[in-house]
């Protein structure tokens, strides 16, 4: 008891003084003023009643840049502008903010690919998309097949007037991922694994003022005491430090098979990570990743993967019940194009299920605030002239090393400059005659969006989540249809990740699913 209540006075003291003793030079950056010293505007903007009811207001009043009060009076600077969003995601002076950092270490260890930074993040990325190349993504397409036949079963199994489309889409991409990268089906990831899954898919959709502080305290530690203090008894490290050792174990299992299989002459390139291994090559030249390396992938991928994808996918089903007439178009163009061979389709030629994805992916980024923070001085410029406090015009934002920037995708998508003035509405027409962004500044790998972020950290599996998506939306709106339960509106919450919540403050969305063909 007495060395608990010392450590977590310790902490205070350590977080204390790291922010009494910082100067931001951000100061005059016009900003919300804010409610509490202890909380900043932190719980504004990441526990109110429907994610945005602050942050896109503060967008409206103050612009692209301003000034947040982070917990303990420190200042954070919100960036949707394209030009220093842009600058930032290119830039090696900005790396992972801590909360991040300490989160990708905790889970994946020091050498996966979120962990890893600059010559070496660069070569493993190299060696990382050979598994995520368009030709790579279009074999795995019997993968999210089978995958979207599950989901319809499952859908047809119930009796329920209302099912929580969630977890069962979770299951689905979970399923997608660990056939397709690892090569093994979901009993294969064993019991104890999915059981871990489910826990951490929870804890990674909790918000509460309790963890944002302690995010915040966590943030101000050096990484060495915060790597000890994963060790507290507590559910969430608990979670996290199981999560990590079985992925590692299924990856050390995975590997140790296809290794062998290869020296039996078997071929193992069907999935992700036995292209990664290559170990019979033609060119004697080039070199399939170490057995280690892979293995030290096998956390991050998975959880990257998942509800990422899932919560994408609930958002566009509940915005398609909303939409019933759209819902209708989508359906005539899937049912006319899958028409006798759903396994031959051209998905990228269909209008209007592209339009809907990437209206799903401009609103719904499941990542909508990353945070960055500044390893060195740095300038960044910006697309409009502000005006600071002291009535300063400035054209470009120098911030000093260690300040915390956020880049607000959300925001960005929202932008009525760039994106139009129904911006915040569900549109998905806009995208039917060219792009509807109208920046010069181009953004991200798809669509101008930053959902799949940009730069040398852009999502490696942006065109596996894509592809992915397309199969399982043309399967599932081709033979359901989807409308709203009347008392339970899907709520938006922002935890880790976007995710839908329902009424009774758990994720998931209700909606009621009815089999049409
Ligand atoms: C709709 C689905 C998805 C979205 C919106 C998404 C979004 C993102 C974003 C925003 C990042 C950058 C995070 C940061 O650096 O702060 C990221 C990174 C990453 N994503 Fe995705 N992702 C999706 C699906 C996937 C899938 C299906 C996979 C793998 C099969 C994947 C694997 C990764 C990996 C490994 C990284 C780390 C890349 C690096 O640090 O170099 N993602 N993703």
């Amino acid at each position: 008891m007495i060395s608990a209540t010392v450590l977590i006075a310790a902490i205070i003291a350590v977080a204390l003084y790291r922010v009494l003793h910082r100067k931001t030079g951000i100061e005059n950056i016009p900003g919300p003023p804010s409610p509490s010293w202890i909380f900043g505007n932190m719980l504004q903007l990441l526990l109110p009643p429907s994610y945005g009811d602050y942050e896109f207001t503060w967008l409206k009043l103050y612009g692209p840049i301003y000034r947040l009060k982070e917990c303990l009076g420190r200042d954070r600077l919100m960036v949707s502008d394209p030009l220093a969003l842009q600058y930032i995601l290119n830039s090696a002076q900005f790396v992972h903010g801590p909360i991040a950092e300490n989160f990708v270490y905790l889970l994946g260890g020091m050498k996966n690919v979120s962990a890893v930074r600059g010559d070496a993040h660069k070569q493993l990325r190299t060696a990382l998309n050979t598994g995520f190349t368009v030709a790579a993504v279009k074999n795995y397409q019997p993968v999210f097949e089978k995958m979207a036949q599950a989901l319809t079963e499952q859908l047809e199994q119930s009796s329920a007037s209302s099912i929580n489309i969630s977890p069962l889409l979770s299951t689905a991409t979970l399923g997608a991922i660990s056939e397709a990268v690892l090569g093994c089906s979901t009993q294969d990831l064993g019991e104890e694994f999915v059981a871990n899954n489910c826990q951490f898919v929870l804890l990674a959709s909790s918000q509460s003022a309790a963890q944002i502080l302690a995010n915040a305290l966590g943030a101000l530690l050096p990484t060495s005491v915060f790597n000890a203090a994963v060790y507290l008894p507590t559910t969430a490290f608990r979670a996290i430090r199981k999560a990590k050792y079985l992925a590692e174990d299924l990856g050390r299992r995975v590997v140790r098979e296809k290794m062998d299989a290869a020296r039996q002459g078997l071929e193992i390139d069907s999935d992700v990570y036995g292209q990664l291994l290559n170990p019979v090559q033609s060119d004697s030249t080039k070199k399939g990743m170490s057995e280690e390396a892979v293995v030290a992938q096998t956390s991050v991928i998975l959880i990257a993967g998942q509800d990422t994808t899932a919560n994408t996918l609930a958002f566009g089903l509940v915005e398609l019940a909303r939409h019933p007439q759209f819902q209708d178009q989508l359906r005539a163009e899937i049912q006319s194009t899958l028409g006798a061979n759903p396994h031959d389709v051209l998905y990228d030629s269909m209008p209007l299920l592209n339009a809907f994805i990437k209206e799903t992916l401009r609103l719904y980024p499941a990542v909508a605030l990353a945070d960055r923070v500044a390893l060195a001085d740095a300038v960044i410029p910006i697309t409009k002239e502000i005006k600071t406090s002291m009535g300063e015009v400035i054209t470009q934002i120098p911030v000093r090393k260690g300040q915390l920037v956020t880049l607000a995708i959300a925001s960005f998508q929202r932008l009525e400059s760039f994106w139009g003035a129904d911006s915040h509405q569900f549109k998905p027409q806009r995208w039917l005659e060219g792009s509807p962004y109208k920046g010069e500044t181009s953004v991200g790998p798809y669509a101008n969006l930053l959902s799949f972020l940009g730069g040398p950290r852009t999502c490696l599996g942006w065109r596996f989540a894509i592809l992915e998506m397309q199969v399982l939306i043309c399967e599932l709106v081709g033979k359901f249809s989807f409308t709203l339960p009347k008392d339970d509106p899907v709520r938006v919450r922002s935890a880790t990740l976007l995710s839908p919540a329902m009424s009774n403050g758990e994720k998931g969305a209700l909606l009621c699913v009815m089999r049409i063909l």
